[in-house]
């Protein structure tokens, strides 16, 4: 249908028309967002700009957001409002405040998780549980990602972060993000699910179409493929990144459904995280395949892009500060001169390890792995230490505290040092806080701690690109990869 000046009214009242209504529907919403308040306390000041679904999105993800937060506390106060990816939001850096969050699980706060990572993840991951559902799988997960049980596993971490080193020894260059990814994926399944292809046949057969040498490879390229649908539009298209995300998902499903019914069956026992899923809750109920499934997902999930994020920035760090790179040699060169040739690192060495664990500290503080707009969804209307929080906003913690120089003086400084000294309670929290508190940090230490040994006792590396920008896609990581080149050490 085509209209002209034939068609002079149809012409007026769309000329008219469609300012006007985009006019009342910018006057409601200004409104509708001004007269937010809860019991009479009105939300924190702030910008939501004109367009309610665009809302700040645009200016908050053209610049690292550590500037966009900088920019509008100092405007507003440090905490304040603003519309996210199609959400009102609050962010704030007030300790009370995240603090009150962090401590809830069950009073009207949700984790505020994208749709399409919730459908990847799955409903019933550990993310998503809330009241005394979520506190049994705490207490059913606390067991394995204790660090009495993974004092056990350190010989497996060890092994796996020595045979990711030696396979650089034929080449000058290596991309530390690239590699560490590899690293904590394997050793995620590792833990969370032994894979053995003897004990699990029809493996083979049901993976034979997905690309990879070896079962370990192909299950990485569906978890890679499965990953790359979270941050994309939820288009259940053939063809689109969604799409083959749900089929990846799907085939891993399979997979794991078919080893939690060989473990049920008593076919096949092992020690691993799955194992301790199949045992009864504390009032005596059992987790549904569907729970062990998701939950085997999210683990997978929550210790990849963090690990890695966590030691790709260490690395990064460790290079552009030579006193600090020369003193880890020092500490890492006694533990391995303690130690007889191929000896494994035992729980004893990490604890020997302090700088490192400082350098990690000091990492976890500048650089927040998790993605910076984590937080909560309102389920209802919430007033907390005076902050009006409307159902269905959202939340978000920035853990701007962790710069603030009241707790860190020089706070822009990388300066590992600071850490002998504990910083005051609740000013740093790279792990969360509360009954949401991250679960498998004692995994996460172990992983970061046995890498950095091995990668400094044998090798010398600075970095290959030093103009190498930051990619702030979900997680923040070095646009490239981050390139080192790599000496071996005599
Ligand atoms: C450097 C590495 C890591 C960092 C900095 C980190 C940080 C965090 C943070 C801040 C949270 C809380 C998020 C929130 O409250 O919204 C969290 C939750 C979680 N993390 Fe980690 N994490 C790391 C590694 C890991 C690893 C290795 C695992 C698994 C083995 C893991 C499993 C989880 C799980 C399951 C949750 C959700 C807990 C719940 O909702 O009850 N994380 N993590």
């Amino acid at each position: 249908m085509s209209f002209s000046v034939q068609e002079p009214g149809l012409f007026l009242a769309i000329l008219l028309g469609v300012p006007l209504l985009l006019f009342l529907y910018v006057f409601y919403y200004v409104a509708f967002f001004y007269a937010h308040s809860v019991d009479g306390v009105k939300v924190p000041r702030g910008n939501f700009w004109i367009f309610p679904l665009i809302g700040e999105t645009i200016q908050a993800f053209s610049v690292p957001p550590l500037v966009y937060f900088s920019k509008q506390m100092q405007k507003y106060g440090d905490t304040f409002t603003t519309h996210l990816l199609g959400t009102p939001t609050i962010l704030t850096k007030d300790i009370e405040l995240s603090k009150w969050v962090y401590s809830q699980t069950n009073k009207g706060l949700s984790n505020a998780i994208p749709k399409t990572t919730r459908e990847l993840l799955g409903r019933d991951s550990i993310f998503f549980m809330t009241d005394d559902v979520h506190k049994r799988v705490r207490n059913l997960m606390k067991g394995p990602l204790s660090i009495n049980e993974l004092v056990g596993f350190i010989p497996t971490v060890d092994k796996a972060a020595s045979d990711s080193i030696a396979t650089w020894k034929s080449q000058k260059q290596v991309r530390v993000y690239q590699e560490i990814k590899k690293y904590v994926l394997y050793i995620a399944w590792s833990y969370l699910i032994t894979i053995n292809t003897q004990a699990y046949p029809y493996m083979d057969q049901m993976l034979a179409n997905v690309p990879g040498a070896h079962v370990m490879e192909k299950l990485a390229h569906l978890y890679y493929t499965t990953q790359s649908g979270m941050m994309a539009l939820p288009l259940l298209i053939p063809g689109t990144n969604y799409y083959k995300a749900m089929k990846a998902r799907s085939l891993l499903q399979g997979v794991i459904k078919k080893v939690i019914a060989d473990r049920q069956n008593g076919l096949v026992k092992c020690n691993d995280f799955l194992q301790s899923m199949l045992l009864p809750m504390e009032d005596g109920s059992l987790l549904t395949d569907d729970q062990i499934m998701d939950n085997i997902f999210s683990l997978l999930g929550a210790s990849d892009a963090t690990t890695s994020g966590c030691v790709v920035w260490m690395v990064k760090n460790i290079c552009e500060h030579p006193k600090v790179y020369e003193d880890l040699k020092a500490e890492h060169d006694a533990i391995k001169m303690s130690k007889a040739e191929g000896e494994a690192l035992t729980n004893a060495d990490l604890k020997k390890m302090t700088l490192t664990l400082w350098t990690m500290n000091e990492t976890l503080r500048l650089v927040k792995v998790v993605g910076f707009f984590t937080g909560r969804y309102a389920d209802e209307d919430v007033l907390c230490k005076g902050v009006a929080i409307p159902k269905n906003w959202k939340i978000g913690l920035t853990h701007g505290y962790h710069r603030d120089p009241a707790y860190f003086p020089e706070p822009d400084t990388f300066n590992p040092y600071r850490f002998e000294k504990t910083p005051p309670p609740f000013t740093f929290t790279p792990w969360g806080g509360g009954c949401r508190t991250c679960p498998g940090k004692e995994l996460a230490k172990i992983e970061i701690l046995t890498f950095m040994y091995h990668l400094i006792t044998n090798y010398s590396f600075e970095r290959a690109e030093p103009d190498e920008g930051t990619t702030w896609h979900q997680f923040p990581y070095p646009s490239n990869f981050l390139p080192i080149n790599i000496t071996p050490r005599i």
